[in-house]
């Protein structure tokens, strides 16, 4: 993680210097009494693969701030108590999103195992396609920040194949396709856990924001 943030200039802070930031701050990644037999054992088998250093566990905060090594470097820690990362805005366990991301450096992925809650509920018994936009925008966003440092979206193309029963556990599988400039393109796919069933699939556009300008500054300006 303090590679890839350190080759797009993210932070000049160490990383313990980071962790012990992180560590103040609830990961939500970890198993909660909320999650599935399968939403264990998904992560469980991706746990395993993160042994020999192929994949990475994400941690995860209810603030987007704590993500950022040196946060303290943006100086918004006044805004900070008040906001939180949207699917992270339910303090019960089990009711909104669920969910835990591993990343894979070298293929340039970013896996999210999802389980969506009663409180995501659009059609009776299935998730919101809101939801799921938000869920498939967070991991290709996650995997377009650890690959190209500050991004936003731009665009999100999303094609709904078959709806996603709450309670169900589904795989968010997305890649890096390819880097022009300052453009970064993506696609995901959104399957059951045995991979039978495709839910949504997803091509995205997301613009690497000017380096030479702090987050903040960038988001003030607009
Ligand atoms: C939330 C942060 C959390 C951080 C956590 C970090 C790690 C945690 C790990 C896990 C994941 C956790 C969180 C997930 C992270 C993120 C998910 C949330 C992401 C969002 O929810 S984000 C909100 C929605 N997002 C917006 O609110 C953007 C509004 N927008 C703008 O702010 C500007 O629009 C901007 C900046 C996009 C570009 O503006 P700009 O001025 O910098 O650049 P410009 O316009 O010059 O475009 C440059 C070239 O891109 C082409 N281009 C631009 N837009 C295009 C389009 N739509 N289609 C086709 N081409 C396009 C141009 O045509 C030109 O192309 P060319 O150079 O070839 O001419």
């Amino acid at each position: 993680l303090l590679k890839t943030c350190s080759l797009h200039g993210i932070s000049t802070f160490s990383f313990q210097t980071w962790l012990s930031q992180a560590r103040q701050s609830k990961d939500y990644a970890l198993p909660n009494s909320s999650w599935s037999q399968g939403m264990m054992d998904l992560y469980s088998r991706f746990l395993e693969m993160c042994k020999d250093g192929t994949w990475k566990r994400i941690p995860s905060y209810s603030n987007s701030i704590d993500h950022i090594p040196g946060k303290a470097f943006w100086c918004v820690c006044k805004e900070r108590k008040e906001t939180r990362l949207f699917p992270r805005n339910m303090d019960t366990e089990g009711v909104g999103f669920e969910y835990a991301m591993f990343l894979n450096p070298s293929e340039k992925r970013m896996v999210c195992l999802f389980q969506p809650g009663p409180y995501l509920e659009g059609h009776p018994g299935f998730a919101h396609g809101g939801s799921t936009a938000t869920i498939i925008d967070s991991t290709i966003g996650g995997c377009a920040i650890f690959v190209a440092g500050r991004v936003m979206t731009a665009n999100l193309s999303i094609n709904y194949r078959n709806p996603i029963p709450l309670g169900s556990v589904v795989l968010v599988d997305s890649k890096v396709d390819q880097v022009e400039g300052r453009k970064v393109f993506l696609s995901c796919q959104v399957r059951s856990i045995d991979g039978q069933t495709l839910h949504a699939e997803a091509t995205a556009l997301f613009i690497r924001l000017d380096s030479t300008k702090s987050l903040q500054q960038q988001m003030s300006s607009q």
